[in-house]
């Protein structure tokens, strides 16, 4: 029987539609891959920020992972927000026995600027989750809390990529510049090679969801079985194209647009 490619996002939710565990989702789908969800936190949020949050409890995000992992196989995963250590832990443990490419979006503030995970879980997540990882994709800031260390250049976001991977046991880190000025620049590190992506800014302020949108079709071309500087460099013309056709919709910083790639002249 041919293996259907398939993908699992473990992420908050956003009614909105434009980030979290339904950005993921509809990714996966435009990328043909089966997407499946299993939800950490439900955020009660839209363009224009958060309004209220509630987690899921430790035993039923365990049985949300354990519906998934007994019955249907998949060949790749991400997390997106993991909001506290006993989530985290409960998490770890859950993927540890998976021996597919995990993919972490290391979560931390929304672009409204929001903090979506506790104070006292970063360290859990450089100690333990990290070293499980084939990915990490910070952004600046996430980068920073990561390293201990400013990143004002593009040599600081490369060098933060390598400590990553040497002393955080990383299996690859992208260091995204998306909060950055000038060009659009990533650099993707893993442990071997440093990868450059780089494309023009968008002069938009609708990037709701541009990091979970990324990481999720990452993981949509590994389950397809591409290396991971084939499937980033597809990722990044897959972000690009649904930056610069996303939705001008809601009050604030509007979502990105999943389908633009599909658009007739689109690169
Ligand atoms: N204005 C823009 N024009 C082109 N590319 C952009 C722009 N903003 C972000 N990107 C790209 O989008 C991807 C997501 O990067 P970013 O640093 O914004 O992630 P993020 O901060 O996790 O997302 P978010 O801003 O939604 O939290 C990266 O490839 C980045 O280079
Ligand atoms: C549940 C959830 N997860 C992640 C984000 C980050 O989204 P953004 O890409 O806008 O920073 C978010 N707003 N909500």
């Amino acid at each position: 029987m041919e293996q259907v490619p398939a993908a699992l996002t473990i992420a908050g939710t956003d009614p909105s539609g434009g980030a979290g565990v339904q950005a993921d989702l509809k990714t996966f789908q435009e990328l043909k891959t089966y997407g499946m969800s299993v939800i950490t936190s439900v955020v009660a949020q839209n363009t224009t920020g958060v309004q209220d949050l509630t987690h899921m409890s430790v035993p039923m995000i365990k049985q949300q992972l354990d519906s998934v992992i007994s019955d249907i196989p998949f060949q790749a995963f991400k997390t997106g927000m993991l909001a506290n250590i006993e989530i985290m832990d409960a998490v770890a443990e859950k993927i540890s026995k998976l021996d597919i490419p995990f993919i972490m979006d290391p979560v931390m503030v929304t672009t409204s600027g929001h903090t979506l995970i506790a104070e006292d879980s970063r360290t859990f997540l450089r100690e333990s989750l990290l070293p499980m990882t084939a990915l990490v994709t910070p952004n600046i800031p996430e980068a920073e809390v990561i390293t201990g260390q400013t990143l004002k250049t593009p040599e600081d976001m490369q060098a933060a990529a390598k400590q990553i991977v040497h002393e955080f046991g990383a299996g690859a880190a992208l260091v995204k510049g998306g909060h950055m000025k000038g060009e659009a620049v990533d650099f993707l590190y893993d442990g071997k090679t440093l990868h450059t992506f780089s494309t023009e800014r968008i002069d938009t302020t609708n990037t709701h969801g541009t990091g979970c949108t990324y990481s999720a079709a990452i993981t949509a071309y590994m389950s397809h079985g591409y290396t991971l500087p084939d499937a980033v460099r597809m990722a990044k013309d897959f972000i690009t194209s649904a930056i610069r056709y996303s939705f001008d919709i809601g009050q604030g910083s509007g979502p990105t647009n999943q389908w633009a790639h599909r658009m007739k002249g689109v690169t």
